[in-house]
């Protein structure tokens, strides 16, 4: 069993893969041992985690998630603590075969069996195995038991722990999001910790996934995922980056920053982000950075004021097609759709943000000269939509594009030829011929004006170190983003963060 610490990738698989995992270990295995396995497993996490517990209530929905809490109150109970049941199933023969021996179990081993939750402190522990893998947002018995909604609320609104098996009740392995019907009040209040068994799966860490599990262990019951292939990855840390002495600013490439529309045209400036961008590129090491304010009256002390290292240039004075990485779009407003063109055509190495990113959403031409990159073996382009932007481009909802984060980013990357940061909780990064990654870094300080342009930025640097290929792009932006999170996962509590300090909080 170990504690999950992002250091290291971990394969992440569907239910479906799950499934096949477990069918072939459970052949290979006398009956029941996966399930007294899962038990064992829980009951010891619940002991670390509240040993100074009075009482542990497991709450035990009809299927095999209820069997592994079945299975814990057993091992809980020959370890001397005093548990409770509370089980949806309101006798064995409702529940699967290894389930209802663990039912058995319990009841043999002298485990208090209540249909109501006992009354509990913050000391205490509750173990939430009412629903697992075998969700279904459509489910054949509907309306749900009325108990199995009293008891979510009550796992989820109340103030003591909670320690989930397999996956937090309601949230669907494969999307993190939650069923229809199942999705909690508010944010919890009480801490909770995750038990994933057997696999650790995507719905964990994207979309709802990281509130509802929040701090997630994993135990793969002694068993192997060899031969079957992840649907995503975890992402690990990079590979930290050494400079060779001899080095010099051309050896770590120049980024253009094209964006930050003016006042002027529709009275709402945005020269901020593309500064923010800016200002990431160069402290995450770019060896020069140009800025190409879209803003028909800015002069070059808008610039230099903010960041006097960078560069400022007219954007005809750019030599697009002289090696630079081009990041575009950033506060690029309706301006930037008057550039893109060129861009699209003369950038080697490109990232696509925010106001470019609408801009090929509404024109098909520009959508085709994206695409054309491709062809070119001298082309890499990453886009970096958040949800909206993402929708916008494949010309449907929002919600439609968080149902399934991977589907979604894969989907993007397929039509585009491109690698993709789909942003948000859980960013996932996508490029055809690669695994999706879920980046673990980061953390709703985030959230806040900027952030992404500063993503954008430092994104430029790191891609302009690399060869202008997909692979390198999709590297580049599984390390951006990692950076990214990592950065705001070590901000100092007493400080706020703000999109600038956060761009100057980057090193190369
Ligand atoms: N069979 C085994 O030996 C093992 C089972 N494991 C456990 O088994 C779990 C999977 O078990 P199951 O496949 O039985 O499924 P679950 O126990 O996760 O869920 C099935 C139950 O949920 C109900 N349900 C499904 N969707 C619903 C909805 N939207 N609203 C209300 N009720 C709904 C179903 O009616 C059924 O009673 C895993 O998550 C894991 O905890 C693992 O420990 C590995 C070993
Ligand atoms: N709750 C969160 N958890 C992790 N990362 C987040 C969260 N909220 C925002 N972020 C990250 O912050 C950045 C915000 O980008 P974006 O929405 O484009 O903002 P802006 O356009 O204002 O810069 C993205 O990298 C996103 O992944
Ligand atoms: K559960």
């Amino acid at each position: 069993m170990l504690r999950l610490d992002f250091s290291h990738p971990q394969p992440l698989f569907t239910s479906q893969a799950t499934r096949h995992i477990e069918a072939a270990a459970a052949a290979a295995l006398p009956p029941c041992t996966l399930m007294e396995r899962a038990g064992q497993a829980t009951a010891r996490l619940a002991m670390a985690m509240a040993p100074h517990a009075r009482t542990i209530w497991l709450a035990c929905g009809s299927g095999n998630n209820g069997g592994d809490g079945l299975q814990a109150a057993a091992a809980l109970r020959a370890a001397g603590r005093h548990v409770v049941v509370s089980c949806l199933a309101d006798d064995a023969q409702q529940l699967p075969p290894d389930a209802r021996q663990a039912w058995l179990r319990a009841r043999h081993a002298g485990v208090e069996f209540a249909s109501q939750p006992p009354s509990l402190g913050p000391q205490d522990l509750c173990v939430d195995a009412l629903l697992g893998l075998g969700l279904t947002a459509h489910p054949r018995r509907h309306p749900a038991d009325a108990r199995l909604l009293q008891w979510l609320e009550a796992l989820h609104s109340g103030t003591t722990p909670v320690l989930s098996v397999d996956l937090p009740s309601g949230l669907m392995a494969d999307t993190g999001q939650f069923a229809p019907g199942l999705t909690p009040g508010g944010p919890a209040i009480a801490a909770r910790y995750t038990l994933a068994l057997l696999t650790l799966k995507p719905g964990l860490f994207t979309a709802h996934g990281r509130d509802a599990a929040c701090c997630v262990w994993f135990d793969d019951l002694g068993v192997g995922n060899a031969g079957t292939s992840p649907a995503a990855w975890l992402a690990g840390a990079p590979r930290p980056s050494s400079r060779p002495h001899a080095s010099h600013k051309g050896s770590y490439g120049d980024v253009a920053i094209i964006g930050g529309e003016g006042v002027g045209p529709r009275g709402m400036g945005m020269t901020g982000a593309a500064l923010l961008a800016a200002s990431a590129a160069l402290h995450a090491g770019a060896g020069r950075v140009l800025v190409a304010l879209l803003d028909g009256v800015a002069d070059a002390t808008t610039v230099t004021s903010v960041q006097p290292e960078c560069m400022p240039r007219r954007f005809e004075a750019l030599a697009l097609d002289g090696g630079v990485t081009a990041v575009a779009g950033c506060g690029g407003g309706i301006a930037i759709a008057a550039v893109l063109e060129p861009i699209l055509l003369q950038a080697g190495r490109l990232v696509l943000d925010a106001d470019a990113l609408n801009a090929i959403a509404t024109d098909g031409a520009m959508a085709r000269l994206l695409r054309a990159r491709a062809s070119r073996t001298d082309r890499a382009t990453v886009l970096t939509p958040h949800p909206l932007e993402a929708a916008r481009l494949l010309g449907v909802e929002t919600d439609a594009v968080q149902a399934d984060r991977l589907a979604a980013a894969s989907e993007l990357a397929a039509r585009f030829h491109c690698a993709v940061v789909l942003k948000g909780s859980g960013s996932v990064i996508a490029a055809k011929g690669h695994t999706p990654r879920i980046n673990p870094t980061g953390n709703a300080r985030l959230a806040t004006a900027g952030t992404g342009d500063v993503l954008a930025g430092l994104l430029g640097a790191r891609l302009a170190a690399v060869p202008a290929t997909l692979d390198a792009a999709f590297e580049a932006a599984c390390s951006a983003c990692w950076e990214h999170g990592a950065a705001a996962d070590h901000w100092p509590g007493s400080s706020a963060l703000t999109a600038l300090k956060l761009a100057r909080t980057l090193t190369a």
